[in-house]
């Protein structure tokens, strides 16, 4: 007996003894590491902060779920001036308050993990953005290699073949394309949201349309009947399956960082039903995608047979990239990779354009004055011709001059679908060089840089607040959101589409551009960021969302729905209240994971224009 306490207390204490060596080792590795990167951060002669975890390490990621909740519970001064830059999903939500509290739009966060560069700067924006000698920190982006390499989970070479074999698809010819399909699409949506309740399916409706004219686009895959049933919640699932591909796709993209940590066999394995479900979607999807190849290999388009290759699609591309032919014996690419592509670009394609389209959506619920004048640039712009005869050629450009441009191009500053964009300078490599007001930093191998699109585009120096142009009575004051905290970065607050409008002449916050339209300095304006690695979908987004936005909103307007049980003569009350819901939507609901959403439903109904209710 008391040898069996002896054995247990002998090997208590063994476990103790490594867990206690474990526990120094740790500490001293994080001394002497940190020591190392002051060191080292003070060799760049940027301003820096010194933050116990790095925001990207596995320590933190670990830790950060029960450091964060006893880390926020006390009191504000004490972490105001470091906590913000360790929470990578409040990047939005914090804006430029962290940068304007340091005092610096450019500094660095130096923790035992190394050096991070934080940036708003416009100037240092474009320098990481333009100067090809910067690299991708890929480690981060390689979530979205699951199926195969991708375009935005690879570097250097790889990625540039990448982008050379799919960059000539985004021609004009493309783009006449996505215009009329999206029209098209518009209307099936609208069916759809005129739905009673429609609103609890706002996000997923979005989505399912920019996948239906992703995919009729890029692949010449699913066609408007199955946009129908997609949008009636009627999906088809084929033979041999058990989840449609847009369920497939999106169950997917809720998922994919369990998908890509854990190893299948365990969730295959595992009780939670959720988990079988994540694998399920992986492989369904899979199969779609092979599907999808192995038909297009049996058929080719006969767009590539008759090599008319302005009018191939991108799955022509790839798979000729992915064939062998008398010229070249080996592919280009392999079968992963033609599959990766083929995932990155259901993913990337669609996701975000959904994204942009509910908050413009809600934006101009809560800005009925905005929804007005944009309304009758329509009317202008496209009098009564018939939708089925808009088209990219005539339509588009005219309609991104006037306030349809405004309120997208407001949309995407206010909600940066992806908050912050990394960089890095390669492990390995040399030093590189930024130069701030001037002055040039060097910057050593593995530092990251974070260019934080949220914070850039809420700059007061490059986007001062105006007073407010497009509103009226009470509902031209925001008091009533800018005194509460919780509506932080106060988004819906700050939209204001006529700043695009009116642009006077350039100064420091603007280029010239040919028209009155703004055009923003260089560098502060980054939705899509720019350079070698900008989106590649740039223009395909715009038009989709511009066709979209037209269409809805020539016919119908969007109205947030009033609680019911006011009195009549405090409608005005009920409808700001409904507004300040929203907006706490569009502000505290909001959140990021793959992409920045909505996550919140906001009571909203689409009514004809002819029969809007009184405002
Ligand atoms: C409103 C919609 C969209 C927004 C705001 C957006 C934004 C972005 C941003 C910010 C990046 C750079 C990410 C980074 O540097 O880490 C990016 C990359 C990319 N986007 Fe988009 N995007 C949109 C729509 C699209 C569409 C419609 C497509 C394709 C049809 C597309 C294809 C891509 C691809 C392939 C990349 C990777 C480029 C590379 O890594 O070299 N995007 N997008």
């Amino acid at each position: 007996m008391f040898g069996a306490f002896a054995i247990i207390s002998q090997s208590m204490a063994l476990y103790l003894c490594i867990l206690y060596t474990g526990i120094l080792s740790f500490g001293l590795w994080s001394v002497i590491s940190l020591i190392y990167h002051v060191r080292l951060a003070r060799t760049t002669r940027l301003p820096f902060v010194v933050l116990p975890f790095s925001l990207l390490g596995a320590p933190w990621q670990l830790a950060q779920f029960i450091v964060v909740p006893v880390v926020k519970s006390l009191p504000e001064p004490l972490t105001r001036n470091w906590l913000p830059f360790l929470l990578f999903n409040e990047f939005w939500h914090n804006g430029y308050e962290p940068f304007e509290r340091l005092k610096s739009d450019t500094f660095l966060a130096v923790s035992p993990g190394g050096l991070i560069l934080y940036t708003c700067d416009p100037d240092v924006n474009v320098q990481l953005f333009r100067d090809g000698n910067f690299g991708k920190p890929v480690k981060l982006m390689s979530l979205l290699n699951v199926y195969g390499p991708t375009i935005t989970g690879t570097d250097g070479p790889e990625s540039r073949l990448y982008r050379k074999i799919t960059g000539p698809f985004f021609s004009e010819n493309t783009l006449r394309r996505v215009f009329v399909q999206s029209v098209s699409g518009a209307k099936i949506l609208l069916d759809a949201l005129i739905r009673p309740d429609a609103h609890r399916q706002l996000r997923t409706l979005s989505a399912r349309l920019s996948l239906n004219t992703l995919t009729q686009i890029v692949f010449n895959y699913q066609t408007d009947s199955d946009l129908v049933q997609a949008l009636a919640f009627q999906d088809n699932i084929p033979d041999g399956k058990t989840l449609s591909y847009s369920q497939a796709l999106h169950g997917l993209v809720e998922v994919l960082g369990v998908i890509f940590l854990v190893p299948h066999w365990i969730l295959r394995l595992s009780p939670f039903r959720s988990h079988r479900r994540a694998v399920a979607c992986y492989s369904e999807l899979g199969s779609y995608m092979n599907r999808l190849k192995q038909a297009r290999e049996c058929t080719p388009s006969e767009k590539s047979t008759h090599g008319t290759s302005s009018d191939e699609d991108l799955l022509d591309l790839l798979i000729q990239a992915g064939a062998s032919s008398v010229d070249k014996a080996t592919p280009v690419l392999t079968n992963t990779q033609v599959i990766g592509q083929i995932f990155l670009f259901m993913f990337a394609g669609h996701e975000a354009n959904a994204n942009v389209l509910v908050s413009i959506i809600l934006l101009l619920a809560c800005h009925p004055g905005v929804q007005d004048t944009m309304q009758r640039d329509l009317d202008r712009l496209l009098g009564q011709t018939p939708s089925d005869t808009w088209s990219y050629d005539e339509n588009y450009s005219a309609l991104m001059r006037t306030t349809v441009g405004a309120v997208i191009n407001e949309a995407l500053r206010l909600f940066t679908v992806i908050p912050v964009l990394p960089k890095c300078v390669l492990p390995g490599g040399r030093w590189l060089s930024i130069t701030v007001k001037g002055q040039h930093h060097p910057l050593p191998p593995n530092t990251i840089a974070l260019a934080n699109t949220s914070a850039t585009h809420r700059h007061p120096k490059y986007w001062p607040k105006r007073p407010v142009s497009m509103g009226r009575g009470r509902r031209s004051s925001w008091s009533d959101i800018r005194n509460d905290p919780h509506q932080r970065p106060f988004a819906v607050a700050d939209f204001d589409p006529s700043r695009w409008m009116d642009a006077g002449s350039a100064d420091e916050t603007t280029q010239t551009g040919s028209t009155n339209f703004l055009k923003p300095r260089a560098g502060a304006f980054i939705p899509f960021s720019e350079g070698g690695r900008g989106c590649l979908g740039r223009r395909f987004a715009l038009v989709e969302v511009c066709a979209v936005v037209a269409t809805l909103f020539k016919t119908h307007s969007v109205e947030l729905v009033i609680d019911p049980g006011h009195d009549s003569d405090r409608e005005e009350e009920a409808w700001l209240e409904a507004r300040r819901h929203a907006a706490l939507a569009l502000s505290k609901g909001t959140t990021f994971d793959t992409s920045l959403r909505v996550s919140r439903t906001v009571p909203i109904k689409f009514v004809p224009r002819d029969n809007e209710t009184e405002k």
